[in-house]
């Protein structure tokens, strides 16, 4: 067996991980990095940019199909060759995997371990049955997997995750998609637009992790207009028939249908990395589903000399706090015992579908119950939206009833990834809403939709003030 001593040992070579490697070498401290997978990141290799690069292919398809409406025909038929959207989305996908791949070939050898780590006590790790690891300190940056329920298994091969659709060679022609998560909304949404029959089934009336039910009915309104999708209904049963997959399904307030597929692309959610790493040898205080208890501020676990990051947190599995997290926890790691809590920016949430979903700042599920004020846009008669016929959705924002701060606000609308950004922004600097409304607003754009939402909180906030003082004066006049 091979034998380390290191400052700090990293556990998984993804976005939280790398970035967590590099901050503890930039504070001076030894760093081995340890990778059981292929080296890439999920972001880059089965993540944020393939479904990115999907939607691309089918946001053109989309443009192309629906261009009649403005008047202009495509006299012939439109045709998608799976082939090459897939060949495209592969070759591009690749060629962000290689920036990863290039960072990873620049690091020195020595602080590049292959293989599974797994905890032997706080500061050793065994990887394989290969190199024992003797660390100061630990981060854990093993990110998550996707949940495959267990009677879906038996489909083989034709039961499969986002992993698999970003290595076809073809697009299949039937697919039933379980989970309208984020994951299982931006890829059905792609798919059906690039052509492949698509039913979406999810079992609760949850939908693209929105939790406003009026910006949820909006969305839902506007993807049903397109898409196969149903709530609150379930895949009763499933069997593979030779390359195909029958699946007996009851959609809500109907009859049990069966129906064959090509695949079964299950997104329902994903599962932190934990249960591999044998935790139970550490001193961290473990749920009964086998997670650390940390410190949201430092991510420490307990006062073990260990520290988790990225998804594997199971707090906010998106990019940039995976960076966020890797940095804390780097700069945590290197300074230990000397920690102290991360800088932690707007809460932001983006789903890339059309319309575009987005959360800022608290979602409405989180808000006090009391002294929450709302304004709202439909973009359905919003200028700039009606123009280029993408006038559906709504956005809400929420604001402090006491100081007229914004708190946060959902949207399924047009340009929502850029509206989220302003919002984010806003709510990061503490505005209130009469200081974004002072801000400049150009014409004719859709933020002038936001200015609307902004407006009608400003009118709420406004009656809201007018009612105290109405109720201070009745109970003043009837002392
Ligand atoms: C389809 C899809 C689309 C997405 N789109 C977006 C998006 O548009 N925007 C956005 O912000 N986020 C998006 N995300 C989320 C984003 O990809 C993740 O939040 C981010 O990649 C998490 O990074 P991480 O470092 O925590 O995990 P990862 O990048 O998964 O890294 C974890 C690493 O740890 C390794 N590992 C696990 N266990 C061990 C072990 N015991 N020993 C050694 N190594 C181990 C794994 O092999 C892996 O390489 C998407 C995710 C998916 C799946
Ligand atoms: N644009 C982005 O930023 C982006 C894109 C993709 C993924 N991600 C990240 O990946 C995470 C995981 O995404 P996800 O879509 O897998 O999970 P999710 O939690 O967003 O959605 C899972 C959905 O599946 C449903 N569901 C659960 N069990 C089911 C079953 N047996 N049958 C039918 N439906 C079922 C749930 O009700 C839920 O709506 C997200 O939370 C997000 O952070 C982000």
């Amino acid at each position: 067996m091979k034998k380390l001593k290191t400052d700090v040992a990293i556990i998984g070579a993804g976005t939280a991980g790398m970035l967590a490697y590099r901050t503890v070498k930039a504070a001076g401290a030894s760093a081995v990095l340890i990778e059981g997978g292929p080296y890439g990141t999920t972001c880059a290799r089965v993540g944020c940019m393939p479904s990115k690069l999907l939607i691309a292919a089918a946001e053109a398809a989309h443009s192309a199909a629906s261009a009649s409406a403005f008047g202009v025909h495509i006299d012939g038929t439109l045709r998608i060759d799976g082939t090459q959207v897939m060949d495209r989305v592969k070759r591009e996908r690749d060629r962000f995997v290689g920036f990863v791949l290039d960072s990873v070939d620049n690091m020195p050898d020595c602080d590049k371990v292959r293989g599974y780590a797994r905890f032997i006590s706080d500061t050793l790790l065994r990887v394989d049955d290969h190199t024992e690891i003797q660390a100061s300190r630990v981060i854990i940056a093993t990110g998550s997997t996707p949940v495959v329920p267990e009677p879906y298994r038996a489909l083989g091969d034709r039961v499969i995750v986002n992993d698999d659709v970003f290595a076809w060679d073809d697009l299949p022609r039937r697919v039933m998609v379980a989970g309208a998560g984020v994951i299982g909304m931006e890829i059905g949404q792609a798919l059906a637009r690039l052509g492949v029959e698509v039913r979406l089934i999810n079992r609760s009336d949850s939908l693209g992790g929105l939790t406003d039910p009026i910006v949820r009915a909006s969305a839902l309104a506007a993807f049903q207009s397109e898409l196969d999708l149903h709530l609150n209904s379930r895949i009763l049963d499933v069997q593979r028939i030779g390359d195909e997959v029958e699946i007996r399904y009851q959609v809500d307030g109907q009859d049990a249908v069966t129906e064959r597929f090509d695949y079964l692309l299950v997104a329902t959610g994903r599962r932190p990395n934990v249960d591999a790493l044998d935790l139970h040898n550490t001193s961290a205080i473990l749920d009964d589903k086998g997670m650390p208890q940390y410190d949201a501020q430092t991510l420490q676990l307990g006062s073990a000399p260990i520290f988790i990051a990225g998804d594997v947190d199971g707090v906010l599995p998106l990019l940039h706090e995976a960076s966020d997290d890797g940095r804390i926890a780097g700069q945590n790691a290197a300074a230990y015992p000397h920690i102290v809590p991360g800088k932690r920016r707007a809460p932001l949430a983006i789903v890339f579908t059309d319309p575009q979903l987005a959360a800022v700042g608290i979602r409405f599920k989180d808000l006090p119950p009391q002294g929450v004020v709302f304004g709202e846009v439909d973009f359905a008669d919003q200028g700039r939206s009606r123009v280029m016929l993408k006038n559906y959705g709504k956005l809400r924002v929420y604001a402090s009833q006491e100081n007229g701060r914004l708190l946060g606000a959902e949207i399924a609308g047009p340009a929502a990834e850029h509206i989220a950004h302003l919002l984010a922004w806003a709510v990061q600097q503490e505005m209130t809403i009469n200081a974004m409304l002072d801000m400049p607003f150009y014409h004719p754009v859709i933020e002038e939709g936001l200015r609307t939402a902004l407006r009608h909180a400003a009118q709420e906030l406004l009656k809201s003030k007018l009612e105290y003082v109405r109720v201070e004066e009745q109970c003043v006049n009837n002392a």
